[in-house]
């Protein structure tokens, strides 16, 4: 807590996955850690633990790779006691039926514009995925979303950052900002884009401005808030700026041929 009753919350995103490795859309199939997500996830915990940030409870998505990088995060900077929450209110968005192509190959079958308006727009979904999809039954039948998982109602076909943002915040305002108020020390591990709907609630960032936002795997960023919880530190990288910068630049240039 800052000394003027100010609130730190540390946020990240998962370390790379196996299907960011391979430059898949994942959205909720999931994938797991790569060995470099590890160990992002694993410098990410080294830095939290010589870092002044303390935490008493880490809330996290529905998915393994974000569970996963919680998991070590934890184990590295002393922190295994901590109380976690799972929730798929903070899961990636849902790419519908782009889930499992390739970003460099959809870019060559659709165009850079349509790919770049699915990946980053503010409420322009993806089409959706059909029953009849390669990773429909995996994705529907995640025994990992059994315990706090979307209705039949609620399970979406494909997402717009707008649709993912009404799922994620009556999580954040009726869970988060009760903890926030009463100065809990909180840690949230989850994805690009679930993370991209609480910043721009945040920082109160336009639909259009949003689209140039890309968040990197694995690297925490802090944000302080006021008495109102209005940020007194947006989005501050707990990091080497350069490797930083370098590490966002990459998220961006997913959908560009190497
Ligand atoms: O779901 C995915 O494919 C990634 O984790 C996020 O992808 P994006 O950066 O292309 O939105």
């Amino acid at each position: 807590m800052g000394d003027n009753g100010n609130v730190d919350i540390i946020m990240v995103r998962h370390g790379e996955s196996e299907w960011n490795l391979k430059n898949l859309f994942c959205g909720w199939y999931d994938a797991d850690l790569s060995e470099a997500g590890i160990k992002e996830a694993q410098d990410a915990g080294d830095h939290l633990k010589t870092s002044p940030y303390k935490f008493d409870i880490a809330y996290t998505s529905g998915l393994k790779r974000a569970q996963n990088t919680l998991a070590t995060i934890l184990e590295r900077s002393g922190n295994t006691h901590l109380p976690i929450v799972k929730t798929w209110r903070l899961n990636e968005r849902h790419y519908g039926a782009l889930t499992g192509l390739n970003k460099v190959e959809t870019v060559e079958k659709y165009g850079a514009e349509q790919v770049a308006i699915w990946r980053r727009s503010y409420d322009t979904p993806p089409p959706e995925m059909h029953e009849d999809h390669q990773y429909y039954d995996s994705i529907r039948n995640n025994p990992n979303l059994k315990e706090d998982g979307p209705t039949p109602q609620e399970f979406p076909k494909t997402e717009s950052l707008k649709l993912t943002i009404e799922r994620t915040l009556p999580f954040w305002n009726n869970v988060v900002v009760p903890k926030l108020k009463e100065k809990t020390r909180i840690l949230i591990v989850a994805h690009g884009n679930s993370l991209r709907g609480i910043v721009k609630h945040l920082d109160n960032i336009s639909d259009q401005d949003i689209t140039t936002l890309n968040l990197p795997t694995g690297i925490p960023f802090l944000y302080t808030l006021d008495a109102n919880l209005k940020p007194v530190v947006s989005m501050k990288f707990l990091g080497d700026p350069d490797i930083v910068a370098a590490a966002i630049e990459k998220v961006a240039n997913q959908t560009k041929k190497k």
